[in-house]
C-alpha cells in the first residue's frame, strides 16, 4: 500500500478540545492511516493512502468542523510561454504535483499563483518540475523587497531627470544671473540671449521633465481636487507660455532687448525635481528598519534528512525538519530544541543584549544567534510563519498605515490649493492694476512666486515620515505597533493595567507548600490532586502537577473533569470527588474550611497562591505555589510612575497574594479576584471614568480585555508575534517595554507636531513675502524643496531615539 505523510497548518483552534475534535474527524476519513493534531503548534500530521484520499478532502473535513487548513500561497513569474497552450500545460503540471492544492496560470501577465502545502512540496520542487517542461519559474519577490526596489528605481529616475534638467537650465540661469547691471561684467555667450535658443533649452524641461506635473495635475483635477502638481504646472506654464508669446511678438525686432522668463520655469522645475530626489533618498532611509530586519534572515540551514546532513537554502527548510545549529551560527528558522543547550543572543529581535539560556524543550527564534552550544532543533515555523517574517510584516503594515492626526493635514492640503490660487490671482491683480500698473511681467512673477511658495507638499509629508521612522525605531527595541493610530494613541495613555501572572510575574510558579488535613495521608492527597490537575491547562495546575511528579508520586487517570474558570477544578479520580480551588469554590460546595483560614492567609501574605482541596465533600488539605516577579518589573513600574502614569495590577488571584506581589513590584493599585471574563469589565469601568487605558497581558486569558482597552499590549515570549487582540506587541517580556513604547509614541507625536508646525509656518510666512515681491520664483522653488527635505530629515531623527535604561 502507498503511504504518504502530510504536515499541515490548522487555524481557528482555541483549545485542546478543538484539536481532539479535528483529530477524530480526520481519523475517520477513508484512506487516513493516522492523523495527529498538535494544539500548541497548530499543525496536523496525517499519514494517508494517496490513492484513496487527498489534501483537498482533509481541508473539506476540517472546514466542516469549523476550522481551516491553511496552505501557503506564492506567485511566480513565468518565462518561456509562447501561447495559451503553454499556460495550460504549466497549470496542469503544477496542479498534478503532490502538495499543490491549486494552481492558476495567467498567460497575459505571465504569472502563476499556487496554493500549496509547504511541508510536502517546496518552491524549488515546483521550479524543477516546470523546468522539465521547458519553462522557468521565478518566485515573485516578497512585497518588502519590491518596495525597496521600487524606491531605488524612483531615485534613479529622478536623478536622471535632475541631471537632464540641470544641463538645460544652466545656460538659462547663466543668462539670467549675468543680465543685472551689477553682474554685467560676467561673460555670457551671445547665443544664450537668443530667444529661440532659450526656447529650445526650456521646452524639453517644461514638457519632458515637467510632464509629470501635468499628468499629476490632470489626475488631481479630474478627481476634483488640487495638489502640488497643479500649482507647479500652473506656475511654470505661465512663465513658459508668456515667454513664448514674447518671443513670437519680438520676431523682427532686436531680440536682445526683450526680457524673457524661460529660466523661471526651467530652473523651478529643476529645483523641484532636486527636492523630490532628496525626499526620495531620505524616505529610503526611513525604510532602513525593514531592510535591517530582512538582512537578519539566515541564508541557509544544515538539516538532516534520511540520516544525511545537508546544507540547503533557507527557503527549502520544512516544518518538522531536524536542523543543526553550530555555536556561533544563526538559528535559521523557528524551532524547538530537541538536543543540546546554549545561550542565545536575541538582541536583534528584542533589543535585549543579555543572552538567554535555553535547553531541550525550549523554543528558539530564527535569526537569533547560538552563542556557545551545539543545538539540534526541530523546525516548527518556516517561511512566512517565522517570528522574523511576522515582525517584518507587522512593521511594514504599520509604516504604511495612516495616523488619525494625518487627516487634519489631508484636509488642510485639500483646501489649500484653491485658496492659494485665489491669493495668487489677487496678488497678480493688485500688482498689475495698483502697484505697478501695466507691468504684466512683474505681476506674473509675483503670481508664480506665490503659487510655488504656497505649495503644501511639506504638510503632506509631515505625518507619514514620522510614523515610518517612529515605528521602525520601535521595532528595533522589540516593540511592534500594529498601525500608525496606536503610535499616536499611546502618548495619550494615563492608566496602565497590567495582568499579574506572566506579565508582572514570570508566570512559572513552583509548588512550595503542602499541608494535609488531620487524618489525611499527604501522599494520597497529592496523588488525587495531581491526577485531577493533570487535565487542567492552567499554569497553576501545571505547577502543582510538576511539583507532585518531582516528589515521585504516581498519578492515575481521571474519570471526570470540569474546569471552573476563576475558581478551580472539579474531578472524579479513582471514584472519589476531588475539588481544588478558591475559598469561594469550597463555600459553594459547603465545605468547612474555617480552621484553615489563618494558615492560608499566612501563605498569601508571602505572595503565594494557596489552593484548597476537598475529597468527597470534606476538606483534605491545601497546596500553595509561588510565582516570582520578573527581575525588571519593579524598576519598570517605577519608570511608569515617573512618567506620570497610573499603574493598576489586575488578577484572578486572591487579594492577599495580589497585594503581596504588588508590594514587591511597587504597584499601588490592585484589582484582585476578578473572574477571567471580568477583566474587560474593569477596563471599561476605568474608561468610563475618563481614563485612557492600556491593558498589558500575555494574551492567554485576557484577550477580551486587550481588545477593550484603548491600547492592548501583548507581552510576548518571543515566538508569538502577531497576536490578534493586541495593538502593540512587546516582543521582550520585560515591562520596561511599556514605558519605551510610550516614550517612542510621545517623541513621535512631538516630531509630527514639529513637522506640521514647520510646514504650516513656512507656507503662511512664505505667501506674504512672495506677494510683496521679495521672493523670486526660483527662490520660492528652492524654499519649497528645502521645506520638504527638512521635514523628512526631522522625521529621521526619530531613528536615533535613545531609551533610558
Ligand atoms: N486549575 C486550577 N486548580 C486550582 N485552582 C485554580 C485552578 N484554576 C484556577 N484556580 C483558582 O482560581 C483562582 C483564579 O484563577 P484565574 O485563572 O482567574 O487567575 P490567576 O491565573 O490566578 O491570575 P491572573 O489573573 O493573574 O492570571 C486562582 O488563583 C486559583 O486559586
Ligand atoms: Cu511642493
Ligand atoms: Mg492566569
Amino acid at each position: 500500500m502507498d503511504q504518504k505523510e502530510a504536515n499541515l497548518q490548522i487555524t481557528g483552534m482555541t483549545c485542546a478540545a478543538c484539536a481532539n475534535r479535528i483529530e477524530k474527524g480526520l481519523n475517520k476519513l477513508e484512506g487516513v492511516e493516522e492523523a495527529n493534531v498538535n494544539f500548541a503548534l497548530e499543525t496536523t500530521k496525517i499519514k494517508y493512502d494517496p490513492n484513496k484520499t487527498d489534501i483537498a478532502k482533509f481541508k473539506e473535513k476540517v472546514q466542516a468542523l469549523g476550522y481551516d487548513l491553511v496552505m501557503d500561497r506564492t506567485e511566480f513569474d513565468i518565462t518561456g510561454m509562447t501561447c495559451a497552450a503553454c499556460a495550460n500545460k504549466i497549470e496542469k503540471r503544477l496542479n498534478k504535483l503532490d502538495g499543490v492544492e491549486k494552481a492558476t496560470v495567467n498567460f497575459a501577465l505571465e504569472t502563476a499563483q499556487v496554493e500549496f502545502s509547504p511541508s510536502q512540496i517546496s518552491v524549488q520542487d515546483m521550479k524543477e518540475a516546470i523546468k522539465k517542461l521547458g519553462y522557468s519559474l521565478e518566485q515573485k519577490q516578497e512585497k518588502a523587497g519590491e518596495q525597496v526596489d521600487h524606491r531605488q528605481k524612483e531615485i534613479e529616475k529622478q536623478q536622471g531627470k535632475f541631471l537632464f534638467a540641470a544641463i538645460l537650465a544652466f545656460p538659462l540661469l547663466w543668462a539670467m544671473v549675468s543680465h543685472f547691471e551689477f553682474t554685467s561684467f560676467i561673460w555670457l555667450p551671445d547665443m544664450f540671449m537668443n530667444p529661440w535658443v532659450q526656447f529650445a533649452l526650456a521646452t524639453p524641461v517644461q514638457f519632458i521633465i515637467g510632464g509629470q506635473f501635468y499628468v499629476g495635475a490632470y489626475k488631481a483635477l479630474k478627481n476634483k481636487s488640487a495638489n502640488m502638481d497643479v500649482l507647479v504646472a500652473l506656475g511654470t506654464s505661465a512663465a513658459y507660455f508668456y515667454s513664448l508669446y514674447l518671443s513670437i511678438a519680438s520676431i523682427g525686432s532686436d531680440a536682445h532687448m526683450v526680457e524673457l522668463y524661460y529660466e523661471t520655469s526651467a530652473v523651478l522645475i529643476t529645483l523641484i525635481i532636486l527636492g523630490k530626489l532628496f525626499e526620495a533618498k531620505a524616505k529610503g532611509r526611513s525604510s532602513e528598519a525593514i531592510k535591517k530586519l530582512m538582512g537578519l534572515q539566515a541564508k541557509q540551514a544544515t538539516v538532516v534528512r534520511n540520516g544525511q546532513e545537508l546544507v540547503i537554502p533557507i527557503e527549502e527548510v520544512l516544518a518538522g525538519d531536524l536542523v543543526y545549529v553550530k555555536p556561533g551560527e544563526k538559528v535559521p528558522v523557528d524551532g524547538q530544541i530537541v538536543e543540546g543547550q546554549s545561550a542565545l543572543d536575541e538582541s536583534m529581535l528584542t533589543g535585549e543584549s543579555i543572552p538567554v539560556d535555553k535547553s531541550v524543550g525550549d523554543y528558539v527564534i530564527g535569526s537569533t544567534i547560538n552563542k556557545n552550544g551545539f543545538l539540534k532543533i526541530e523546525a516548527t515555523k518556516v517561511g512566512k510563519d517565522t517570528a522574523l517574517a511576522q515582525i517584518i510584516k507587522v512593521v511594514e503594515e504599520a509604516q504604511g498605515s495612516k495616523a488619525p492626526i494625518q487627516r487634519m493635514a489631508d484636509v488642510i492640503s485639500g483646501v489649500f490649493v484653491p485658496i492659494v490660487v485665489g491669493i495668487a490671482v489677487i496678488t497678480f491683480l493688485i500688482w498689475y492694476f495698483a502697484v505697478s500698473p501695466g507691468e504684466f511681467a512683474e505681476a506674473l512673477e509675483k503670481f508664480i512666486a506665490v503659487l510655488v511658495i504656497a505649495c503644501p507638499c511639506a504638510l503632506g509629508l509631515a505625518t507619514p515620515t514620522s510614523i515610518m521612522a517612529g515605528s521602525g525605531r520601535a521595532a528595533e527595541f522589540g516593540i511592534l505597533f500594529k498601525g500608525g493610530e496606536y503610535l499616536e494613541t499611546a502618548h495619550r495613555l494615563d492608566t496602565i493595567i497590567v495582568d499579574k501572572t506572566g506579565t508582572v510575574t514570570n508566570g512559572k510558579p513552583d509548588l512550595t507548600d503542602v499541608i494535609a488535613a488531620d487524618g489525611v495521608d499527604e501522599q494520597q492527597l497529592l496523588a488525587l490532586v495531581g491526577s485531577a490537575e493533570r487535565s487542567s491547562e492552567h499554569p497553576l495546575a501545571e505547577a502543582i502537577v510538576d511539583g507532585i511528579k518531582e516528589k515521585g508520586i504516581a498519578l492515575s487517570s481521571v474519570e471526570q473533569f470540569t474546569a471552573i474558570p476563576g475558581h478551580g477544578i472539579q474531578a472524579v479520580v479513582e471514584g472519589k470527588q476531588v475539588l481544588v480551588g478558591t475559598r469561594k469554590l469550597m463555600a459553594k460546595h459547603s465545605i468547612d474550611i474555617q480552621s484553615q483560614l489563618n494558615v492560608m492567609e499566612g501563605l498569601e501574605k508571602q505572595g503565594k497562591t494557596a489552593m484548597l482541596a476537598a475529597i468527597d465533600g470534606r476538606y483534605a488539605g491545601l497546596v500553595a505555589v509561588a510565582d516570582t516577579i520578573k527581575d525588571t518589573s519593579r524598576e519598570a513600574i517605577s519608570r511608569l510612575h515617573d512618567m506620570g502614569l497610573d499603574v493598576v495590577m489586575i488578577t484572578g488571584d486572591n487579594a492577599q497574594t495580589a497585594q503581596a506581589i504588588a508590594d514587591q513590584a511597587g504597584i499601588k493599585h490592585v484589582i484582585a479576584e476578578v473572574l477571567p471574563e471580568g477583566k474587560a469589565e474593569e477596563v471599561k469601568k476605568l474608561q468610563s471614568a475618563g481614563k485612557k487605558v492600556a491593558m498589558v497581558g500575555d494574551g492567554i486569558n485576557d484577550a477580551p480585555a486587550l481588545a477593550t482597552a484603548d491600547i492592548g499590549m501583548a507581552i510576548g515570549t518571543g515566538t508569538d508575534v502577531a497576536m490578534e487582540a493586541a495593538d502593540i506587541t512587546l516582543i521582550r517580556g520585560d515591562l520596561n517595554s511599556i514605558a519605551d513604547a510610550i516614550v517612542i509614541s510621545r517623541k513621535t507625536i512631538v516630531n509630527i507636531k514639529q513637522n506640521l508646525f514647520w510646514a504650516l509656518a513656512y507656507n503662511s510666512l512664505g505667501v506674504p513675502i512672495a506677494a510683496v515681491g521679495l521672493l523670486a520664483p526660483w527662490l520660492a522653488g528652492a524654499a519649497m524643496a528645502f521645506s520638504s527635505v527638512s521635514v523628512v530629515l526631522n522625521a529621521l531623527r526619530l531613528q536615533r531615539i535613545k531609551l533610558k535604561r
